[in-house]
């Protein structure tokens, strides 16, 4: 074998070893993750979330976070169905999470859609989320501060379109920028990684990407110190549960249903000869 074909396998593998060590700790640990996340989301991220290991909190109450979110192990806030009310609780969350120094992680859905969403992300972004993970339009809207061309929440634009806005996104921000597509792309701002997981009818079920940020969220709580590795890990074990779930499924609604059952189920050999991360 080349040696750099030798290089990338043993790349491969110590990534395969890595988010297999990952989803295990989350197994045992079971980390407590906090969401105040949209109304589409909910149902589809608390399973997720469950079937991975984790357990689950949306617990979105202002009148509660001062009490409840010094217990969290990480907190994901994401702002789908967005109204002036809600935005105060996502603050002070992300306030207390980062006071009591647990990770948090923003999910900016559909941020070029309106000025009031793109300003609310813009000074969610503001207050230290470790990663922020959305889709191509998402992430060039955030890093440009602008407005898009926009389908609402649906992206248009390829992820590998949003390279150069993530890496900048990254730089400003000191956050892990992920985003979602074809090939998720994760970025520090300075080393690129690709994962390429996932089957394409993903996007025909609504609320994989908040779910997948979710499971983010889950992997950084128990490896607060390697985010980057702990969110392409994410990626690809969902991505992984999306590929053996679609061996399953007939069309969308089924593929929900097997993805969550890949996941619960999901084991090393799976692990191991499925996942596919390169440096980009
Ligand atoms: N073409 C594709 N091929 C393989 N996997 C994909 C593809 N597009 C998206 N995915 C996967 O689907 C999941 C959701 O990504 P997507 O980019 O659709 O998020 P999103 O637009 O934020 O979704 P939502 O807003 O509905 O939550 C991710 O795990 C991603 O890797
Ligand atoms: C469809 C939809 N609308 C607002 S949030 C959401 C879930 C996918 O982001
Ligand atoms: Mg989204």
């Amino acid at each position: 074998m080349e040696p750099s074909n030798l290089n990338k396998e043993q790349d491969q593998n110590s990534w395969a070893l890595n988010a297999w060590t990952l989803l295990s700790k989350l197994r045992d640990q079971s980390p407590l993750i906090q969401c105040i996340t949209n109304f589409v989301s909910m149902d589809l991220m608390a399973n997720t979330l469950l079937s991975a290991g984790a357990s689950p909190a949306m617990i979105h109450s202002i009148e509660e976070i001062q009490d409840f979110t010094p217990h969290i192990h990480a907190l994901c806030i994401n702002v789908g169905t967005l109204s002036p009310a809600w935005l105060p609780a996502m603050r002070e969350a992300a306030l207390v999470a980062d006071k009591a120094g647990k990770p948090w992680i923003l999910d900016p859905v559909a941020a070029g859609a309106s000025r009031f969403r793109l300003k609310a992300c813009l000074e969610l972004v503001g207050l230290k989320p470790s990663v922020i993970r959305g889709n191509g339009s998402e992430i060039i809207a955030l890093s440009k501060a602008s407005l898009g061309a926009t389908k609402g929440v649906d992206s248009s634009h390829e992820s590998m379109d949003a390279m150069e806005a993530a890496k900048s996104l990254a730089q400003s921000s000191g956050a892990i920028v992920a985003v979602s597509g074809a090939v998720d792309i994760i970025t520090d701002g300075h080393r690129v990684v690709g994962v390429h997981n996932g089957v394409s009818m993903m996007q025909k079920i609504t609320a994989t990407g908040c779910a997948v940020t979710a499971l983010i969220a889950a992997f950084v709580a128990v490896d607060p110190l390697h985010a980057l590795e702990a969110t392409a890990s994410a990626l690809s074990i969902f991505g992984i549960a999306g590929e053996m779930g679609m061996d399953m499924a007939k069309g969308p609604a089924s593929l929900r249903m097997h993805l969550i059952d890949s996941l619960y189920n999901l084991d090393q050999a799976a692990v191991s000869s499925r996942l596919k991360v390169s440096s980009l």
